[in-house]
């Protein structure tokens, strides 16, 4: 059966282009060019595949991933982007979707992250009635093949590679902290493959996209007739892992009657599917990632503390790409071979000029940005080194943060280029200057976190 795609794009030539390249290719595809038109269509079907521009007319391609997300909870969305919205499309994977293209869009790139989204959609999101033995089996092959992912040798990775090994084997439940695209997930996986529990399930469940009212459904299940949709019984996630582990990925994203749900099932290890009247007994280890600040949100009364506290027995932090010091150009390396293999390219390494840039960059999106630059990089490279012109802009001229142009004006946009290294103290003295001296406000201006702010004014002496 062919696949469906939604290609929504308001440049209507390229998405004509897109629409006509992907029906060659076999997909049967509509187009929309805004929102509105985009939401009228996903409200008659639901699409395999949606492609979105991440800016639109009316509205902006965030907005409607939800939008999606509510609607058509297996429908993969990817997000087109320009290099200058880049921080938006990593946000836009913690929402839920699958991943994100750069613009100009390269064929051979699209056709593969719609394959692989159209994996995961098979996989990962499946309906949860129809596993089988086979079906886990899948879900556990797809998600990591661990020998062939690196560890690191910095001190970071040394310890976070201990902490993995130690906790692998008990049966503690681990929060995982980290921003988007560290490998969390990747953390998650191996700590499951390392345990006892290795032979048996491992699902992975991506809470940011669970429309809130389906959750209860989607975590223990229904039977059929108990709401309307319920056509035929569901098992939970819950359930489907027994025995197993369950990967809560996007945890602080649980609307606060689902978390008092989640407890509960954890503490009395027993759910009951929508509609039931018996309760079903589940031995299940949970492994939780979030990107966000959950003692914040326990502080602010947003995330439960007991369920945090249930979660965090034991908490790994995922380190960002940019502190993994020599790991980074192992990490290249690493999906240099991978692109090579996936791409039927043959490109053996990375100019000196592109090894610096990759050693300077700040890496927002981490490991999963420097996969898909790397990848676009090698499909770009006529011979058998990647040289500084493949890459993009973005990373060759990092620019301040976009949302602070009310602050800075564009003429100083040139003089706050970050971790192009000479001038990276002088980027700093002037950002801070610029918004007298506000450190939340100055990091903004530089498009990093205030952590990192505050270790790069360590590193070069700025009192303030
Ligand atoms: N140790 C590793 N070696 C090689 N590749 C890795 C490693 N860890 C993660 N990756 C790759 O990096 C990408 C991002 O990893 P992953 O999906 O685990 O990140 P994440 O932190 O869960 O992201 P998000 O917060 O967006 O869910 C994936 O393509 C993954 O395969």
């Amino acid at each position: 059966m062919s696949h469906k795609i939604l290609v929504i794009d308001d440049d209507v030539p390229f998405c004509e282009m897109l629409k006509t390249f992907l029906s060659k290719k076999g997909y049967i595809v509509a187009n929309a060019f805004n929102s509105v038109e985009a939401q009228q269509l996903i409200g008659k079907e639901c699409y395999d595949i949606v492609l979105t521009d991440v800016r639109l007319p009316d509205s902006d391609g965030i907005e409607l991933l939800k939008h999606i997300k509510a609607t058509c909870i297996s429908t993969q969305v990817i997000l087109m982007t320009g290099y200058t919205e880049i921080k938006t499309a990593v946000n836009a994977m913690k929402l839920g979707a699958f991943d994100y293209v750069a613009k100009p869009i390269n064929p051979d790139e699209i056709l593969l992250t719609i394959k692989q989204a159209l994996d995961k959609k098979n996989i990962v999101v499946h309906d949860v009635k129809d596993l089988s033995p086979d079906n886990n089996a899948k879900t556990k092959e797809t998600v990591t093949n661990e020998d062939e992912y690196v560890k690191g040798n910095s001190k970071v990775s040394k310890q976070l590679n201990e902490y993995i090994e130690l906790v692998a084997p008990t049966n503690m439940s681990v929060l995982i902290i980290g921003d988007s695209g560290t490998g969390k997930e990747h953390i998650a996986h191996s700590i499951h493959l390392k345990s006892k529990r290795k032979d048996k399930p491992y699902i992975a469940v991506d809470c940011g996209a669970i429309p809130k009212d389906l959750a209860s459904s989607e975590f223990f299940g229904h039977i059929k007739g108990s709401f309307t949709g319920a056509v035929t019984d569901k098992v939970g996630h819950f359930e489907a892992a027994n025995g197993g582990t369950i990967f809560l990925d996007e945890v602080g994203n649980l609307s606060y009657e689902v978390q008092v749900q989640l407890l509960r099932a954890l503490q009395e290890r027993k759910v009951k599917p929508v509609g039931s009247s018996t309760e079903i007994d589940v031995d299940i280890r949970v492994i939780a990632a979030t990107n966000e600040d959950l003692p914040k949100a326990v502080r602010e009364g947003e995330f439960r503390e007991d369920l945090y506290h249930r979660l965090n027995e034991f908490g790994i932090v995922a380190p960002k790409l940019a502190d993994r010091g020599e790991d980074i150009l192992m990490f290249a390396n690493y999906f240099l071979k991978k692109s090579n293999r996936e791409l039927e390219k043959n490109v053996n390494k990375f100019s000196g000029e592109v090894e610096r840039v990759f050693l300077t960059y700040e890496w927002p999106g981490n490991l999963r940005e420097m996969k898909n630059i790397i990848k676009r990089s090698v499909l770009l490279t006529r011979g058998d080194v990647v040289e500084e012109n493949v890459l993009p802009e973005e990373i060759l001229n990092p620019r301040i943060n976009t949302h602070s142009t009310d602050i800075v004006s564009a003429g100083q946009e040139e003089d706050l280029k970050l971790f192009s290294s000479r001038n990276e103290e002088q980027a700093i003295r002037t950002a801070l200057e610029k918004v007298k001296f506000n450190k939340t406000k100055a990091a903004q201006v530089l498009g990093i976190d205030r952590k990192t702010l505050y270790n790069k004014m360590k590193l070069y002496n700025i009192e303030l």
